[in-house]
Order: structure tokens, then C-alpha cells, then sequence
């Protein structure tokens, strides 16, 4: 039982109030044991809790996801869990939403007994052997909490967790007072737990939460203009695989590939990075089988120098450095030393997909499988399509990144495809703010402050800033015999501040080089301080070009960078890039750390109001005229236009014919 029907929330609930149920069940005379297989979740673990005993199949998982849709366990779970496995443990579970296996239920105390037999078998036996024995101190509402002398240093503690792994949200802070409130007596403690949860249940964040479970499920559903979609195109098995090039990116592309069990040929051209991939990639693997104390093959990978091991993949994902000469060359390579049905996959993040694929003799089997930093961690991967990939191509990258336990989101073929293209205007922003008044730290702790993982500085700096210097100069934007413009710089007729180029230029790469946006420890260090060389800096570049620095409110942070990311991310909805605008939402929530408890980009631009927003976007577009991100997108000023229709019918608004494919 895995809970609650979500859907029913935003409708009226029909059936027995679950409350009075378990604690009828708990209450009652007759014992009840509880056969767990596969999943006991939320209501489902709730229910399990309120019964005398608790056999679990070994199978079985257990958790109180309801902190993930912006809830509370409110049918007693933060008062029976408390006093059946302690304060600690019950708020760790409670706070992540995280789950547990069978075996870690049985030492945590939540399950009796675990079987490798039917559960239900087991459970009917255990039930006869205790048919005669006492019930009063199976009732766990009735247990006195398990108070330890720190308790209140460990509720402290735990809610000083809440806060920083929320970034705003209200759930995880409630789950808190929830569990706190189990140290007073049953019955005020669940009346403390219905008042929290009548707080939260008509949240917008819980609505917003809500939203985010059911978009990356609906992101699976996937289709194409064609008409191909998920439904009516088959996925090639992947029986075996390759990686190519064994930077970060494809050291974490392999150890995800291990971790499912997929045998792996990692290849490289060079020796010594050979080996120094090697040694990592047996770390993370060696790391990862401890944590999930699993059985795992590490020889599963295979590390080698020689092409001739390619001809043995069903699917190669290229990962070789950002260049695309390069990217082609390797790819007609591949065309000729795989078997004719390889899959051709690039791990690009930005690169035109459909140049790669017509080096190759087999367009419609190219694909993108663009993950996210670190790829053995990041959830989220965009299968990018070109308009030549074949539907089973498609299919079979979607099918890979779930079986490597990512949310897959097939996007369609444009510089940056979904997540870097509106990225971009809104690190524009955050560089245009700085010309106008603005400190790295402040632009950043806006963005912290609205539930941010990071700002966009401190977010540049760890990923490295050539990164994107590499991309401007391949873009004719920056580098040797390109002019610079006047004053405030313009570039292509429009504005462009080319402070990023100038800091690369004094060899400040982020993290890597100990000091970029900010100053670090030392090279590769991670604790971003304040530099007052870049205040400096700043300040002299302002000096030098006549700009009279001003004040810049966080209002204004907020709106001129996820304004125009948001602005973006219409345009992207317009050019057909994405069907459906929830895919939009679930890149921004599992790629780049927008706080899911406001749904994700698109999402929030509908609970501010589409009115405002546009609004907004008018203003500063009238202010910076030579910006051409902040200028409105046809589509949101049609669906202004047209009353703000909901999300889910906002592409009913779009033309025909406006794709770009
Ligand atoms: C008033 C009492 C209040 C009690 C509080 C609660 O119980 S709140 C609910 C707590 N439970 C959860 O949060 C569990 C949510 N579900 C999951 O974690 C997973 O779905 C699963 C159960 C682990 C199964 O995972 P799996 O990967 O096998 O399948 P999908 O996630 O793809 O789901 C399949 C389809 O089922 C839909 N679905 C799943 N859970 C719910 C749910 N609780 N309510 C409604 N619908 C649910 C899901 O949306 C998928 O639907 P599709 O239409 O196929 O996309």
C-alpha cells in the first residue's frame, strides 16, 4: 500500500476518515498483523503502524514519503513511529521522506520479522502463535515517548536540518513540530499533528509539490511531432555499452551504466587518463557498494584504449571534450567501427546534435543523452532528438536513463536544448546586474533566499567558468579579433557584458583555480568567500566605462534573472522544443536545483500570474531596451491575452506550424 491517492487531494476525499480506522484497528482485541510486500508507504506504513505486529517480505520497502508532496504523516505516523523506534531515527525518516529496506526496518524496530516466503503466509502463521498473548503492549499510541536526556539539543538540531534542506519550504520545518509534539501524551499529540497538517494540506507549496510528482511521471509519456511516441515505439535492449572519454562527465556516465548492472567498455586515447579514470571509477564503485551494502559486479567495466572492443556495444555514449570538430570526427569514427545497429549517443550539453549525426551513416540512430553533474547523482537526463532520429532510438535512450533511475525528458535539437538555453539569459542577467550596482554575494544570496540550491556565481564557479567562455568565443561573442564595443559593451547589436571573459582572462576559473567569482580555500576548495579583488575589479570596470553603480534590491535580482529564464522558457514552448511545459519544470527542479516546493519555473510563473510577469518584463524591457531576453514572448503575452488559462492548456495557444522541426 504506497498511500493516499495523491489525486484525491485536490478533489473531495470519499472513504473512511484513516485516522479512526487504525486507531479502531489498534484499539480492537483481536490482533491484527500487518504482511508488507513491496511497498508500505505513507497511509500505507501509517496503517501498518497502527497494527499489533509487522511481518515485512525482504523485498519490502518502508517510509513516510508525505514531506515530498508538501505533507505531513498525519495519520499518527510523527506520533507511533517516535515511540516505537525513537526520536532520532523516526524524525531522520520523517524529515528526508527517504525509505528503507526490509532488512534496515527490522534493526530500526518498525517490522517483527522479515521472510524471504509470501508475507502474507508468514503473517496468517505468525498470527495463530500469538493469538493468546496480551495486546496492551502492542499498542503503540498507548507507549510513553522515548525521551532521551538531549532531546531537546536533537529537536534543534533536526529542525536547523529542516530549514537548510527545505530552502523555504514548510514541510520539513512541520514534520519537526510534528515528531516534537509526540512527546506530549497520544491524543494531544495527534490533535498538534491535525493542526499542522490543516496548515499544510491547502498550502500552494503542497499544491506545487503535487504537481512536481506527477510531472515527472508525465514526462515518461513522451512523443515527438511525428507522432512517435512512448506508446507506439519499442526500446531496443541494451545489453552492453560504451563510454568514451573518461573525464568527470563520462566517469559518472560509466559508474551509473555499472550500478544498473550493464556491462561497460570504458575507453579513452590516452594512457594516463586511463589510468586515473580507472582509479576513480573503482572508488565510486567501491564507495557505492558499501552505502547500498549491495553485491555488485565491479567487472563489469572493462577500461582499454582499443576501438575494436566497440564492436561489441548495442550503445556508445561519446563524452569527449566540448568541441565539435572533434565530436564529428569521433562520430564518423564510430560509424564505421560499431555494428551498423549501435546506437550513437553524445553526452553533449549544448552542440548541435544534427551536425554529429550526419557525420555519421546513421542519422536516425544518433541521439543526445545529456546528464547532469555529477552523473552518478543528478536524476535528471534530456534525450535530445533530432529530426531524423528514428522513434526506437528515442525510445531506447529514454528507456536507459530510467533503468539508470533517472526522470528522462525527450527534448528536440537547439543550442542548449532545454536546461543551458534558458540558463543563458538568466546568467546574462546576473552579469548586467553586476555592471549596474551589484556584488556577486548579493545577486546570490537572492537567489539562495528564494530556494535556490545555488547562485548563479557560486553555481558558475563550481562548474568552471571556461566553460562558458569556451562556448561565447565559439559564438564569436569574445576572443582574439572580435571588437569591443563602447561604453556599456555591445556585441551583435545588443548588449553584452563581458565581465565573465575578463575574469577568465586573469586565469580565475571558479573552484578549480581557488578563486573565480569568489575566493576558495585553495584550488578545488569549496567554501566560497567574498573577494574583495573582484569588488575592486568591479568597481574599476564600472569607473572605466561610466557606469554609476546603484542600489539593487532582491525584488529586482529575483525578476530580472528568473523573469527572463522564464521568458526563455516560453520561447522554448513556442519553437516545440519540449511538448508539454511540465518538462520544463521537471529539468529546472531535478537539473538545476529550482526549489520544488514553488513547482518549477513555469509553474511559479502561473502562481505569480502571468499578468505580473509580463508585466514585469514590459518594464524592464522599456529600461534595457537593448536586451532582447527581456523582451516578451509572443506566447505569454497571447495566453495574457487570453485570460491565463491554467498550465496545462497553455498549449492549446500555440500556433500551428511554429514548430522549428
Ligand atoms: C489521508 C491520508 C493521507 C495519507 C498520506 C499519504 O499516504 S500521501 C501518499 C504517500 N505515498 C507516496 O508518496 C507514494 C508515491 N508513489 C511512489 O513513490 C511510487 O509511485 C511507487 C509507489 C514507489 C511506485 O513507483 P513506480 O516507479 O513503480 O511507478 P510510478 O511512480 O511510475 O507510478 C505508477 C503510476 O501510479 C501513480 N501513482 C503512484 N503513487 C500514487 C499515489 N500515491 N497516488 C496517485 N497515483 C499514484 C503514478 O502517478 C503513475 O501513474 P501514471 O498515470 O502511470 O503516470
Amino acid at each position: 500500500m504506497s498511500g493516499a491517492d495523491i489525486r484525491e487531494f485536490s478533489r473531495p476525499m470519499t472513504g473512511p476518515a484513516l485516522v479512526p480506522l487504525i486507531d479502531a484497528i489498534e484499539a480492537g482485541e483481536k490482533p491484527v498483523v500487518a504482511a508488507i510486500e513491496g511497498m508500505a508507504l505513507g497511509g500505507g506504513l501509517e496503517l501498518a503502524l497502527g497494527c499489533h505486529y509487522r511481518i515485512a517480505h525482504s523485498k519490502a520497502q518502508l517510509g513516510l514519503p508525505e514531506v515530498t508532496l508538501g505533507l505531513i504523516p498525519a495519520a499518527g505516523g510523527t506520533q507511533r513511529l517516535p515511540r516505537l523506534i525513537g526520536f532520532p531515527a523516526a524524525l531522520d525518516m520523517i524529515i528526508t521522506g527517504r525509505r528503507v529496506s526490509a532488512g534496515d526496518a527490522l534493526k530500526l524496530g518498525i517490522v517483527d520479522q522479515v521472510t524471504e516466503r509470501n508475507a502474507g503466509e508468514v503473517a496468517v502463521a505468525f498470527a495463530r502463535s500469538v493469538v493468546d498473548c496480551p495486546l496492551v503492549s502492542r499498542r503503540l499510541s498507548t507507549w510513553p515517548p522515548l525521551c532521551p536526556a538531549d532531546l531537546d539539543n536533537i529537536l534543534q538540531m533536526a529542525l536547523a536540518r529542516a530549514w537548510q534542506r527545505g530552502r523555504g519550504a514548510l514541510a520539513p520545518v512541520a514534520c519537526v513540530q510534528a515528531v516534537q509534539a509526540a512527546r506530549l501524551p497520544y491524543s494531544q499529540g495527534m490533535q498538534q499533528e491535525q493542526k499542522l497538517m490543516s496548515m499544510l494540506f491547502a498550502s500552494p507549496q503542497a499544491r506545487a509539490l503535487q504537481y512536481c510528482f506527477f510531472s515527472q511521471r508525465a514526462v515518461g509519456k513522451w512523443s515527438m511531432p511525428n507522432g512517435a511516441c512512448w506508446d507506439n515505439s519499442t526500446a531496443r535492449p541494451i545489453r552492453k555499452a560504451a563510454v568514451i572519454g573518461l573525464g568527470t562527465m563520462g566517469r559518472g556516465i560509466a559508474v551509473c551504466l555499472v550500478l544498473a548492472g550493464i556491462p561497460v567498455i570504458a575507453m579513452e586515447t590516452d594512457e594516463k587518463q586511463l589510468e586515473a579514470a580507472r582509479r576513480v571509477v573503482m572508488a565510486l564503485l567501491e564507495k557505492e557498494v558499501q552505502k547500498l551494502a549491495v553485491g555488485l559486479h565491479l567487472g563489469l567495466i572493462h577500461f582499454t584504449l582499443e576501438q575494436r572492443y566497440l564492436r561489441e556495444v548495442d550503445l556508445v555514449i561519446e563524452a569527449v571534450f566540448e568541441d565539435l570538430a572533434l565530436k564529428k570526427q569521433l562520430f564518423a569514427e564510430l560509424s564505421s567501427v560499431c555494428h551498423p545497429d549501435t546506437l550513437l549517443c553524445t553526452n553533449t550539453s549544448q552542440l548541435d546534435v544534427d551536425q554529429l549525426a550526419t557525420a555519421t551513416s546513421r542519422p536516425d540512430l544518433v541521439v543526445g543523452m545529456h546528464f547532469f553533474a555529477p552523473a552518478n547523482k543528478i536524476k535528471l537526463l534530456e534525450v535530445v532528438f533530432t529530426s531524423r532520429s528514428s522513434p526506437e532510438a528515442v525510445a531506447t535512450a529514454m528507456q536507459l536513463g530510467k533503468w539508470l533511475g533517472k526522470v528522462s525528458v525527450a527534448v528536440a535539437n537547439c543550442p542548449g536544448f532545454v536546461g543551458n538555453r534558458m540558463l543563458r539569459p538568466y546568467v546574462e542577467q546576473a552579469g548586467f546586474l553586476l555592471e549596474e550596482g551589484a556584488t556577486p554575494e548579493q545577486v546570490d544570496s537572492a537567489l539562495e533566499h528564494f530556494g535556490l540550491a545555488m547562485g548563479v556565481f557560486r553555481m558558475s564557479d563550481l562548474s568552471g567558468l571556461d566553460v562558458g567562455w569556451r562556448v561565447r568565443k565559439a559564438a564569436g561573442l569574445t576572443g582574439p579579433g572580435v571588437p569591443q564595443g563602447q561604453l556599456l559593451q555591445t556585441q551583435q547589436g545588443y548588449r553584452y557584458s563581458p565581465l565573465a571573459d575578463l575574469i577568465c582572462q586573469k586565469g580565475r576559473l571558479g573552484q578549480k583555480t581557488g578563486c573565480g567569482w569568489y575566493l576558495y580555500e585553495g584550488p578545488g576548495g569549496h567554501m566560497a568567500r567574498p573577494d574583495p579583488w573582484v569588488h575592486a575589479f568591479l568597481e574599476e570596470y564600472r569607473r572605466v566605462h561610466g557606469l554609476q553603480p546603484r542600489s539593487i534590491g532582491q525584488q529586482e535580482v529575483l525578476e530580472r534573472c528568473l523573469f527572463a529564464l522564464i521568458n526563455e522558457g516560453f520561447r522554448v514552448l513556442e519553437d516545440r522544443i519540449v511538448m508539454d511545459p511540465v518538462a520544463l519544470d521537471v529539468i529546472y527542479v531535478l537539473g538545476y536545483g529550482w526549489p520544488a516546493h514553488t513547482g518549477g519555473p513555469m509553474y511559479y510563473a502561473g502562481e505569480v500570474g502571468l499578468p505580473r510577469v509580463l508585466g514585469r518584463l514590459e518594464y524592464y524591457q522599456r529600461v534595457h531596451p537593448d536586451i532582447p531576453h527581456l523582451r516578451p514572448s509572443a506566447l505569454l503575452r497571447q495566453l495574457v491575452a487570453k485570460g491565463s488559462p491554467p498550465i496545462h492548456k497553455w498549449m492549446w495557444h500555440i500556433e500551428e506550424g511554429s514548430s522549428r522541426l
